[in-house]
Formats: C-alpha cells, structure tokens, sequence
C-alpha cells in the first residue's frame, strides 16, 4: 500500500488547564516512535474516566496540556522501523493502555495493567481526541476490517473493562448479575456481555430512559436507585430465591452504591468494583462478609487477550450497544450532560467535524 499523506498540523481538544473547558484547535500532528505506530482516529467514544482527567478529581496527576480519550478507532497511517506485525491501512484501536514496559512481572504474567511505567491514553500521554494519535505497536488493538469503527470505538474502554470484570466476577452461565450504573458507557455494554454471556441481569440506575434501554440491552428487572426505598431489598427480590445476585458490578459514578453492594451480594457472591468515583470508600460490613463469604475486588481495564476476546464479542455480531455521535468539536457538550448524569449510553466522535 503506497504511504497515505499525513498532514503536519490536525484538529484536537485539549485540556490546557485542569477543571476548565477544552479547547478545539489546532496542533502538529506527532511522528511515531521505532516502537510504535499513527492511528488516523475516525471515531472515539467518550468514557467518564476523560472527563475525571478534565477535572484532574483522581489522585494521580494527568499530563498538561493534555489530548484526552481512550477510546480511538481508525487507520494506521505510519508505523517505526521496529513495527512489523501491523501494516499500513490495517484497522486499529488505541486503549487505555496504551503502552506498558513488556519485560516487568506483571508484564510478564499478563498483568499490563498493573505495570508500573505503563502509558496511559488521554491521560500521561496524549490520547484520541485528535485526528492522528500514537500507541504503542504492541499495545495497539488490532481491529478486523469487518467491523464497522464508529460502533466498535466504546468497545475498546467500555467494552473490554465491563468483559474483564465479568470474567473477574467468576459468574457462571445461568447465574445473576447485578449491573450498578447499567444505564452508563461502562453500564450498557456490560448488559451486552452479560447477556452474550448467559447471565441474568439486574440494571440498577436512575430514570425511565434507562429502563427502557437496559430492558432492550437484556436486563430483565430494573432498580431505580432514584426512586427504590428500601434499595437492597429491592435487588434481593429481584433474585427468583429472594438471596441476591452472584456478581455485582460497579460501574457507577457515585460512592453510595460502593457501600451497598456487599449487603445485597448473594452468599459466596462476588463484588467488583470498575468505577472510579472521586475520593470514594468501598464499604462493608465485617459481620455478614464473614457468614456469607464475599469476595470484593477491583477491575482495571483488561490485558492484551482480553481487549482481543471483547473485540471477537463485538465481530461476532453479539454486541449492539447504543451510542450517539457528534462532532469532536462538540466534546465540551458532552461533557457538561456526562457531569449532569444525562448520557444513556455512549457519545462517540467523529474526529474529522
Ligand atoms: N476500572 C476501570 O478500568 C475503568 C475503566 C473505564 C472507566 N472506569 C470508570 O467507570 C466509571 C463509569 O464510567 P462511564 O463512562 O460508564 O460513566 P457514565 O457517566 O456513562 O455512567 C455512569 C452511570 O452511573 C449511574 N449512577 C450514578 N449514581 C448511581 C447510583 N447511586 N446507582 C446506580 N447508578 C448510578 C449514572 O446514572 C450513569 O448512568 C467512571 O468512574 C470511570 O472513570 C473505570
Ligand atoms: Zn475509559
Ligand atoms: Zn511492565
């Protein structure tokens, strides 16, 4: 394939100050390192975790100027000399993770996430609120020229988060899945996986909206933590045998549902925990962990494998989760109804308005 043109300059958004508005302008397009490779980003899903950079509420300081998002899908245009395992033209998506060391022990044993000198997308590096982003080659994700890269973008944060903690949960076929934030970017694709998956959910969220939309997403009961007065016993009941859910997963954005999951888990049942509110404390109580043996743990985004499984979920035509598209130049909007709790699903951008 001959050398697509790269222009020097590109359309991006930028956090220039921390808990300000980004700013749409223009700034010189990146050339890739031996290691890694040039992505023209078409599209990238918007997720929470960009607007927490925006805010800078995470104790963990972002780069600044700062290029956010995580959630890229788009075209290889360029790739280093040391790249020769994705080609010019070929479809890839960049994460999160957007590099890690390879060679630490975590690394090693398939852990990246935990590494410690890894390179975070639309955070300590520039990320996929711009035209032309660079990932680490090894990191990449590689995305078959079926897929269509608007809809598969929230899969690359969203999708392979919410797949890796169902994994995590250790829920079997058959058992019951309580999903807490289920009307949200994270919240609506783990409906789809759960189901993919074989598990009965319960979509916990706030507003008629979300019903709807994780009823169609295949929930099949709905606790609305707006309006549910007795909020455990409301997901208890909505167990067949009235003893709670198998696995409970915390995708939500605020600290109450992070200190109510414990109380409603089934005996032996299994918290996760994946979002990421600010200054917030998991809670439990000593008393009933104990007699019912609950294991509560964190997520934190997937490895390599795990991106490519949650990929093969989406080709495989067994992931349909809404989202809404707008031009990148709007990104500020979608922000201000992300901060209002007013997204059912996904915003994703189109990088070229
Ligand atoms: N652990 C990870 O690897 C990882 C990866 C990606 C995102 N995250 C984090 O996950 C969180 C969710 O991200 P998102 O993009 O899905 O956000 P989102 O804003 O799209 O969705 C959050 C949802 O939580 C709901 N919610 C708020 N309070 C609730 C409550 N008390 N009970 C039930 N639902 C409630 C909101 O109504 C909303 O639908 C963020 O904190 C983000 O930073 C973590
Ligand atoms: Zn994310
Ligand atoms: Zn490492």
């Amino acid at each position: 394939m001959s050398s697509p043109h790269i222009p020097t300059e590109q359309w991006a958004q930028v956090v220039e100050q921390t808990g300000k508005p980004v700013v749409y302008k223009k700034i010189p397009v990146q050339k890739p390192g031996p290691d890694e490779v040039l992505v023209n980003i078409k599209y990238s899903g918007v997720c929470h975790t960009d607007l927490h950079a925006v805010n800078g509420d995470w104790p963990l300081a972002t780069k600044l100027p700062l290029v956010g998002g995580h959630e890229g899908a788009g075209v290889v245009v360029a790739r280093g000399e040391l790249v020769n395992d994705i080609e010019i033209g070929d479809y890839a998506g960049v994460k999160w993770l957007n590099g890690s060391c390879l060679s630490c022990s975590f690394c090693q044993t398939s852990d990246e996430p935990l590494c410690a000198k890894a390179l975070l997308s639309g955070y300590t590096v520039d990320g996929t609120f711009q035209e032309y982003c660079i990932a680490k080659a090894a990191h990449v994700a590689r995305i078959p020229k079926e897929c269509n890269l608007e809809a598969i973008a929230p899969v690359l944060c969203a999708g392979i988060t919410v797949y890796k903690g169902l994994k995590e949960s250790g829920a079997r076929p058959g058992q019951t899945v309580a999903i807490v934030g289920a009307g949200g970017g994270l919240g609506s694709l783990a409906c789809q996986y759960a189901k993919a998956m074989g598990l009965t959910i319960i979509a916990i969220d706030g507003g008629d909206e979300k019903r709807e939309m994780t009823a169609k997403l295949g929930a099949s009961s709905y606790v609305d933590f707006m309006t549910s007065k007795n909020l455990v016993g409301d997901v208890k009941a909505a167990t067949a045998d009235g003893l709670g859910p198998h696995a409970v997963i915390l995708v939500a954005v605020n600290e109450k549902p992070f200190q109510q999951a414990a109380e409603y888990v089934r005996p032996r049942g299994t918290v996760i925990a994946i979002g990421l509110p600010a200054g917030a404390y998991l809670r439990a109580p000593v008393f009933e962990s104990v007699i019912k043996m609950i294991t509560i743990k964190g997520s934190y985004v997937g490895n390599r494998a795990d991106s490519a499984e949650a990929i093969e979920f989406f080709r495989r035509g067994l992931i349909n989760a809404p989202y809404k598209s707008i031009g990148m130049s709007q990104l500020q909007k979608v922000y201000d109804l992300m901060h209002e709790g007013k997204i059912a699903g996904r915003y994703v951008v189109d990088t070229s308005k």
